[in-house]
């Protein structure tokens, strides 16, 4: 297989010693996993490489013939302010320094002395061009308001303005070198966003999934990072772990609520440092894969109950997607039932049933604790037990626990204050007055649908379309 350049846009690398280029090209290998570099040792092609492709960062040596490293800093920060330029000196003085500084340096070092704070420096300064590169797409996404690849969330079905948001950020940090951590109640479609993820960044490359719940330190550490061979007893052979399988591409870790203490250590360590060791060897390996990990539990409340590291919790805020819960974007019902009785009805071979009027009204009265995935689990369901030529609601009110006492509880957030009870006015209403109240209700809820409303009130539609006339309100279907 060959490997995944890192980073994504060529560090440039300029100094007339060869030799020297060869040792800093060694060390940025050895110590952060870059071998996405070009050498350069002529000062006057710069500014060709420079305008043929894209570059990411720029080490420019001061002292070369033609053109001094002054000279190119200068037409660098003219013709391309948005590369940064570290300048690598072999002389340590101040004035040169300050003057590299004006002209648009990220930083100044001296080139035999400071490797150590050189690496430091590099990778300071990748991780600021990555977010301004975000904060650009994001600010362009904003002012235009559209999806530079809409195909890619095709199959997440949507009209809800917060989910609409949510994909112009991803697209935004989709390709950043930083973990993205995906929250939301189980069945929201967390995985199905982290394959859009992957899909945005690095589609040729390999998707690898795990799910780390249940998995003991042993476990996870082997899963993910494989072993040496007699690592273990039984370990006969040497077994390569899902960082190496993603190399290229995206690990997604599934549950990173459920990690135990020790392993989340571990991850920080390896999304800080970008480290790990295969289980029997204590040699570093660089991990090359992107990482999108996704929890269903609230990571904040875990960590203020000292059951989650404040620190790796941090680490993974910096770019965080959460997904609303089927409740708080009711208006994506009616796309989602119909994209689910097509989809139900292509795996049933059976035909597709027109989606009874008022059905996302009912469905909108239920507090959908399993998200998307219980929706679609119903739509399938209810295709399968169909047979009349229309579907009905009875299903769906069952599965809904619709007019039953003893029906599903509810999540507490479903309804708001107002209706968790009944308070009345100091003066009781009259049973007319309760009466006009209920039924005013009733269409509101039902968004206007009798049909809906009147099996809101255990009534006939004939009988509620009598009382709307009674109350002179307006029957709108
Ligand atoms: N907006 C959507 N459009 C179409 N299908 C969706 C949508 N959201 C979720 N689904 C479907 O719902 C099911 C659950 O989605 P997914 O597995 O991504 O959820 P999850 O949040 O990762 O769940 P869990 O926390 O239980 O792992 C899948 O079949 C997925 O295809």
């Amino acid at each position: 297989m060959t490997e995944a350049l890192y980073p994504e846009l060529p560090i440039l690398l300029v100094d007339d010693e060869e030799a020297w280029l060869r040792s800093l090209a060694l060390t940025l290998r050895g110590a952060l996993g870059i071998n996405n570099l070009i050498r350069c040792s002529e000062s006057r092609k710069v500014m060709e490489i420079l305008s043929e492709q894209d570059i990411g960062m720029v080490l420019l040596d001061l002292t070369m013939p033609y053109l001094s490293g002054e000279d190119l800093l200068q037409m660098i920060g003219q013709e391309y302010p948005e590369i940064p330029v570290i300048i690598l000196s072999g002389l340590n003085q101040l004035e040169t320094a300050v003057r590299c500084m004006q002209l648009g340096a990220v930083d100044y070092y001296v080139k035999t002395e400071e490797k150590e704070r050189l690496i430091g420096g590099i990778q300071r300064a990748m991780a600021a061009r990555s977010l301004r590169q975000e904060n650009r797409r994001l600010k362009k996404q904003v002012l235009d308001g559209e999806l530079e690849h809409p195909e890619i969330f095709a199959t997440i079905h949507t009209t809800s303005r917060k989910m609409q948001s949510l994909f112009q950020y991803i697209e935004a940090v989709a390709t950043s070198s930083e973990p993205i951590l995906i929250t939301g109640e189980s069945g929201v479609g967390k995985e199905l966003i982290a394959k859009a993820i992957h899909q945005l960044a690095r589609p040729q490359a390999p998707w690898v999934a795990v799910n780390v719940a249940g998995l003991d330190d042993n476990h996870f550490s082997d899963t993910l990072f494989g072993h040496t061979r007699g690592a273990f007893t039984g370990a006969d052979r040497e077994r390569r772990g899902m960082i190496e399988e993603a190399t290229g591409g995206t690990l997604f870790l599934d549950e990173i609520g459920d990690l135990s203490l020790v392993s989340q250590v571990k991850l920080l360590r390896l999304l800080q440092e970008g480290e790990y060791f295969h289980l029997g060897s204590d040699v570093p390996c660089k991990a090359r894969a992107s990482f999108v990990l996704a929890t269903n539990v609230d990571l904040e409340a875990l960590q203020n109950k000292g059951a989650f590291r404040r620190d790796l919790y941090y680490r993974l805020k910096a770019h965080h997607v959460h997904i609303p819960s089927l409740r708080e974007r009711l208006e994506d019902l009616p796309v989602l039932l119909d994209a689910f009785f097509d989809e139900a009805a292509r795996t049933l071979n059976k035909k597709k049933p027109a989606v009874p009027h008022g059905l996302a009204e009912l469905l909108s009265t239920y507090a959908f604790p399993g998200n998307v995935r219980e929706l679609r689990a119903m739509v399938f369901n209810a295709l399968s037990l169909h047979k009349s030529h229309k579907l009905s609601f009875d299903y769906f009110k069952q599965a809904i626990g619709f007019g039953q006492t003893d029906a599903p509880p509810q999540p507490e957030s479903t309804a708001p204050e107002e209706e968790t009870g009944v308070a009345f006015p100091n003066r009781l209403p009259t049973l007319d007055e309760l009466g006009e109240l209920v039924v005013t209700e009733a269409m509101r809820r039902a968004k206007g649908n009798q049909t809906l409303a009147a099996s809101f009130l255990g009534i006939t539609r004939q009988g509620l379309s009598k009382r709307l006339k009674k109350l002179q309100v307006p029957e709108e279907s």
